[in-house]
Protein backbone atom coordinates (compact mmCIF):
# COMPACT_ATOMS: atom_id res chain seq x y z
CA UNK A 1 0.00 0.00 0.00
CA UNK A 2 1.50 3.42 -0.69
CA UNK A 3 1.74 5.47 2.25
CA UNK A 4 -1.29 8.58 2.95
CA UNK A 5 0.68 12.01 2.38
CA UNK A 6 0.68 12.72 6.04
CA UNK A 7 2.36 9.53 6.39
CA UNK A 8 5.31 10.67 4.13
CA UNK A 9 5.58 14.15 5.75
CA UNK A 10 6.16 12.99 8.90
CA UNK A 11 8.19 10.18 7.66
CA UNK A 12 10.63 12.75 5.96
CA UNK A 13 10.69 15.07 8.86
CA UNK A 14 12.32 12.40 10.75
CA UNK A 15 14.49 11.32 7.96
CA UNK A 16 16.10 15.18 8.06
CA UNK A 17 16.70 13.95 12.25
CA UNK A 18 13.69 15.91 13.78
CA UNK A 19 10.46 15.04 15.30
CA UNK A 20 7.30 15.89 14.19
CA UNK A 21 5.74 18.93 15.47
CA UNK A 22 1.82 18.99 14.53
CA UNK A 23 0.33 22.18 16.38
CA UNK A 24 -3.77 21.88 17.00
CA UNK A 25 -5.98 25.21 16.25
CA UNK A 26 -9.28 26.23 16.54
CA UNK A 27 -10.38 27.54 13.04
CA UNK A 28 -12.49 30.73 13.25
CA UNK A 29 -10.80 31.62 16.58
CA UNK A 30 -10.43 35.30 15.68
CA UNK A 31 -12.42 35.05 12.64
CA UNK A 32 -12.44 32.85 9.93
CA UNK A 33 -10.12 35.88 8.13
CA UNK A 34 -7.61 34.60 10.30
CA UNK A 35 -7.15 30.72 8.97
CA UNK A 36 -5.01 31.81 6.61
CA UNK A 37 -2.50 33.99 8.36
CA UNK A 38 -2.13 31.34 11.08
CA UNK A 39 -1.94 28.50 8.94
CA UNK A 40 0.97 30.06 6.63
CA UNK A 41 2.41 31.65 9.92
CA UNK A 42 2.23 27.74 11.31
CA UNK A 43 4.26 26.42 8.17
CA UNK A 44 7.10 28.83 7.93
CA UNK A 45 7.47 28.46 11.21
CA UNK A 46 8.64 24.38 10.65
CA UNK A 47 5.41 23.12 11.33
CA UNK A 48 5.14 19.58 10.26
CA UNK A 49 1.28 19.15 9.43
CA UNK A 50 -1.29 21.24 11.22
CA UNK A 51 -4.66 19.44 12.99
CA UNK A 52 -7.33 22.26 12.51
CA UNK A 53 -9.98 21.82 14.75
CA UNK A 54 -13.79 22.83 13.97
CA UNK A 55 -15.91 24.08 16.56
CA UNK A 56 -18.46 22.34 17.47
CA UNK A 57 -21.72 22.37 19.92
CA UNK A 58 -21.23 19.66 22.35
CA UNK A 59 -17.01 18.90 22.23
CA UNK A 60 -16.62 16.46 24.76
CA UNK A 61 -13.32 15.47 24.63
CA UNK A 62 -11.98 18.95 24.80
CA UNK A 63 -10.49 21.28 27.77
CA UNK A 64 -11.38 24.23 28.92
CA UNK A 65 -9.45 25.91 26.66
CA UNK A 66 -10.01 24.43 23.29
CA UNK A 67 -14.11 24.27 24.08
CA UNK A 68 -13.65 28.74 24.92
CA UNK A 69 -11.99 28.97 21.35
CA UNK A 70 -14.83 26.73 20.06
CA UNK A 71 -16.91 28.86 21.57
CA UNK A 72 -15.21 32.22 19.78
CA UNK A 73 -15.90 30.56 16.47
CA UNK A 74 -18.94 29.46 16.90
CA UNK A 75 -19.78 33.03 18.02
CA UNK A 76 -17.94 33.77 14.30
CA UNK A 77 -20.96 31.44 13.00
CA UNK A 78 -18.19 29.16 11.81
CA UNK A 79 -18.53 25.85 10.14
CA UNK A 80 -17.18 22.82 8.71
CA UNK A 81 -18.84 24.00 5.26
CA UNK A 82 -16.98 27.42 5.71
CA UNK A 83 -13.73 26.17 6.83
CA UNK A 84 -13.59 23.68 3.65
CA UNK A 85 -14.15 26.64 1.24
CA UNK A 86 -12.01 29.17 3.08
CA UNK A 87 -9.30 26.38 2.84
CA UNK A 88 -9.17 25.57 -0.92
CA UNK A 89 -9.22 29.27 -1.13
CA UNK A 90 -5.35 29.46 -0.60
CA UNK A 91 -4.87 25.73 -1.38
CA UNK A 92 -1.76 26.41 -3.65
CA UNK A 93 -0.01 28.01 -1.01
CA UNK A 94 0.02 25.35 1.83
CA UNK A 95 2.69 22.82 1.45
CA UNK A 96 1.88 20.76 4.28
CA UNK A 97 -0.50 18.25 4.99
CA UNK A 98 -3.69 19.79 6.78
CA UNK A 99 -5.86 17.47 9.50
CA UNK A 100 -9.37 18.15 10.25
CA UNK A 101 -9.89 17.36 14.12
CA UNK A 102 -13.70 17.30 14.09
CA UNK A 103 -16.65 15.31 15.57
CA UNK A 104 -18.98 12.27 13.75
CA UNK A 105 -21.76 14.81 13.60
CA UNK A 106 -20.30 17.67 11.91
CA UNK A 107 -19.01 15.60 9.30
CA UNK A 108 -22.59 13.54 8.86
CA UNK A 109 -24.35 16.78 7.84
CA UNK A 110 -21.81 17.30 5.81
CA UNK A 111 -22.14 14.60 3.73
CA UNK A 112 -19.85 11.63 2.78
CA UNK A 113 -20.43 11.54 -0.66
CA UNK A 114 -17.65 14.68 -1.59
CA UNK A 115 -16.10 14.44 1.26
CA UNK A 116 -12.91 12.74 0.18
CA UNK A 117 -12.41 15.35 -2.76
CA UNK A 118 -13.22 17.96 -0.89
CA UNK A 119 -10.75 17.29 1.45
CA UNK A 120 -7.96 16.65 -0.79
CA UNK A 121 -9.12 20.69 -2.93
CA UNK A 122 -8.82 21.97 0.62
CA UNK A 123 -5.52 20.46 1.37
CA UNK A 124 -6.95 18.45 3.91
CA UNK A 125 -4.87 14.53 4.02
CA UNK A 126 -6.46 13.58 7.23
CA UNK A 127 -9.71 13.57 9.37
CA UNK A 128 -9.66 12.91 13.07
CA UNK A 129 -13.19 11.63 14.80
CA UNK A 130 -12.91 11.06 18.53
CA UNK A 131 -16.39 10.17 18.93
CA UNK A 132 -16.01 7.66 15.97
CA UNK A 133 -14.37 4.50 17.63
CA UNK A 134 -12.95 1.78 14.90
CA UNK A 135 -15.84 -0.68 15.08
CA UNK A 136 -17.81 1.82 13.58
CA UNK A 137 -15.56 3.89 11.14
CA UNK A 138 -16.81 1.55 8.17
CA UNK A 139 -18.47 4.21 6.34
CA UNK A 140 -16.35 7.10 6.61
CA UNK A 141 -13.51 4.56 5.72
CA UNK A 142 -15.01 3.66 2.69
CA UNK A 143 -15.54 7.49 1.94
CA UNK A 144 -12.20 7.66 1.53
CA UNK A 145 -11.34 5.15 0.11
CA UNK A 146 -9.64 6.02 -2.99
CA UNK A 147 -8.23 9.11 -1.83
CA UNK A 148 -5.22 10.20 0.08
CA UNK A 149 -6.69 11.23 3.29
CA UNK A 150 -6.19 9.12 5.98
CA UNK A 151 -8.40 8.64 8.68
CA UNK A 152 -6.44 8.90 12.12
CA UNK A 153 -7.15 6.49 14.84
CA UNK A 154 -6.52 7.65 19.03
CA UNK A 155 -5.39 5.33 21.54
CA UNK A 156 -5.53 5.96 25.12
CA UNK A 157 -3.32 4.68 27.94
CA UNK A 158 -5.69 2.75 28.89
CA UNK A 159 -6.20 0.87 25.75
CA UNK A 160 -6.05 -2.89 25.95
CA UNK A 161 -3.50 -4.76 24.38
CA UNK A 162 -5.96 -6.39 21.54
CA UNK A 163 -7.24 -3.06 20.93
CA UNK A 164 -3.84 -1.55 20.22
CA UNK A 165 -3.19 -4.16 17.51
CA UNK A 166 -6.37 -3.64 15.94
CA UNK A 167 -5.73 -0.31 15.68
CA UNK A 168 -2.31 -0.26 14.91
CA UNK A 169 -3.26 -3.16 12.02
CA UNK A 170 -6.05 -0.51 10.68
CA UNK A 171 -4.00 2.47 11.16
CA UNK A 172 -3.66 4.60 8.38
CA UNK A 173 -1.57 8.65 8.61
CA UNK A 174 -0.32 8.58 11.83
CA UNK A 175 -1.23 7.27 15.24
CA UNK A 176 -2.41 9.76 17.76
CA UNK A 177 -1.23 8.33 21.01
CA UNK A 178 -2.89 10.03 23.74
CA UNK A 179 -1.10 10.44 26.94
CA UNK A 180 -3.19 11.42 29.32
CA UNK A 181 -5.97 9.99 30.74
CA UNK A 182 -9.19 12.59 30.81
CA UNK A 183 -9.33 15.38 28.32
CA UNK A 184 -7.35 17.94 26.40
CA UNK A 185 -5.36 20.67 28.07
CA UNK A 186 -2.09 21.46 29.84
CA UNK A 187 -0.12 19.13 32.12
CA UNK A 188 2.47 19.48 34.25
CA UNK A 189 3.57 15.93 34.52
CA UNK A 190 2.80 12.45 32.68
CA UNK A 191 2.05 9.01 33.72
CA UNK A 192 5.34 6.62 34.73
CA UNK A 193 4.33 4.00 31.91
CA UNK A 194 4.00 6.25 29.47
CA UNK A 195 7.61 5.40 27.95
CA UNK A 196 6.80 1.16 27.83
CA UNK A 197 3.58 2.09 26.24
CA UNK A 198 4.44 4.58 23.54
CA UNK A 199 7.19 2.01 22.42
CA UNK A 200 4.61 -0.71 22.44
CA UNK A 201 2.61 1.14 20.03
CA UNK A 202 5.47 1.90 18.11
CA UNK A 203 6.65 -1.25 17.51
CA UNK A 204 2.79 -2.54 16.51
CA UNK A 205 2.18 -0.11 14.14
CA UNK A 206 3.08 0.79 11.08
CA UNK A 207 2.95 4.04 10.24
CA UNK A 208 4.57 7.09 12.68
CA UNK A 209 3.11 7.36 16.54
CA UNK A 210 2.94 11.31 17.12
CA UNK A 211 2.16 11.89 21.42
CA UNK A 212 -0.43 14.71 21.61
CA UNK A 213 -2.24 16.08 25.02
CA UNK A 214 -1.23 18.13 27.90
CA UNK A 215 1.94 19.20 25.81
CA UNK A 216 2.90 22.75 26.68
CA UNK A 217 6.26 23.23 27.32
CA UNK A 218 9.58 23.05 25.14
CA UNK A 219 10.93 20.54 27.71
CA UNK A 220 7.72 18.68 27.18
CA UNK A 221 8.21 18.74 23.38
CA UNK A 222 12.05 17.43 23.77
CA UNK A 223 11.07 14.26 26.08
CA UNK A 224 7.73 12.98 24.35
CA UNK A 225 8.94 13.84 21.39
CA UNK A 226 12.15 11.34 22.32
CA UNK A 227 9.55 8.72 23.28
CA UNK A 228 7.62 8.82 19.74
CA UNK A 229 7.93 9.85 16.74
CA UNK A 230 6.43 13.04 17.04
CA UNK A 231 3.97 15.63 19.33
CA UNK A 232 0.67 17.71 19.07
CA UNK A 233 -0.10 20.62 20.78
CA UNK A 234 -3.13 22.14 21.14
CA UNK A 235 -4.07 24.40 23.88
CA UNK A 236 -0.42 26.24 24.28
CA UNK A 237 -0.83 26.58 20.87
CA UNK A 238 -4.16 27.91 21.10
CA UNK A 239 -3.89 30.34 24.20
CA UNK A 240 -0.56 31.33 22.44
CA UNK A 241 -2.13 32.47 19.46
CA UNK A 242 -5.04 33.29 20.80
CA UNK A 243 -2.82 36.18 23.19
CA UNK A 244 -0.51 36.88 20.22
CA UNK A 245 2.33 34.91 21.11
CA UNK A 246 4.15 33.87 18.14
CA UNK A 247 7.35 33.59 19.82
CA UNK A 248 6.08 31.11 21.77
CA UNK A 249 4.81 29.39 18.78
CA UNK A 250 8.24 29.23 17.65
CA UNK A 251 9.89 28.17 20.62
CA UNK A 252 7.81 25.29 20.79
CA UNK A 253 7.99 24.45 17.08
CA UNK A 254 12.13 24.82 17.55
CA UNK A 255 11.98 22.08 20.37
CA UNK A 256 11.12 19.42 17.98
CA UNK A 257 13.89 20.19 15.95
CA UNK A 258 17.50 18.08 15.64
CA UNK A 259 16.22 15.95 17.77
CA UNK A 260 16.53 12.21 16.98
CA UNK A 261 20.16 11.71 17.94
CA UNK A 262 19.07 12.33 21.70
CA UNK A 263 16.10 10.50 22.06
O1 LIG B 1 -4.76 20.62 24.14
P1 LIG B 1 -3.73 19.57 24.34
O2 LIG B 1 -3.77 19.00 25.70
O3 LIG B 1 -2.38 20.02 23.88
O4 LIG B 1 -4.14 18.31 23.42
C1 LIG B 1 -4.19 18.36 21.97
C2 LIG B 1 -5.57 18.58 21.52
O5 LIG B 1 -6.01 19.83 21.99
C3 LIG B 1 -6.04 18.41 20.10
O6 LIG B 1 -5.39 17.41 19.41
C4 LIG B 1 -7.51 18.14 20.24
C5 LIG B 1 -8.46 19.09 20.41
N1 LIG B 1 -9.66 18.51 20.61
C6 LIG B 1 -9.51 17.18 20.64
C7 LIG B 1 -10.45 16.16 20.85
C8 LIG B 1 -10.00 14.86 20.85
C9 LIG B 1 -8.67 14.57 20.57
C10 LIG B 1 -7.74 15.58 20.34
C11 LIG B 1 -8.15 16.89 20.38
Amino acid sequence: MTKKLVTQAIMQCNEQGNKAFVPYIMAGDGGLQTLKKTILFLQEAGATAIEVGIPFSDPVADGDVIQQAGERALAEGITLRKIMKELASFREEVKIPLVIMTYLNPVLSYGLQSIAADCEASGVYGLIVPDLPLEESGLLKEALKNSDVALIQLVSLTSPAERIEAIAKAAEGFIYAVTVNGITGVRSSFTEGLEGHLERLKAASSVPVLAGFGISTPEHVRTLGGLADGVIVGSAIVTALHEGDYEKVRTLINASKNQLTNS
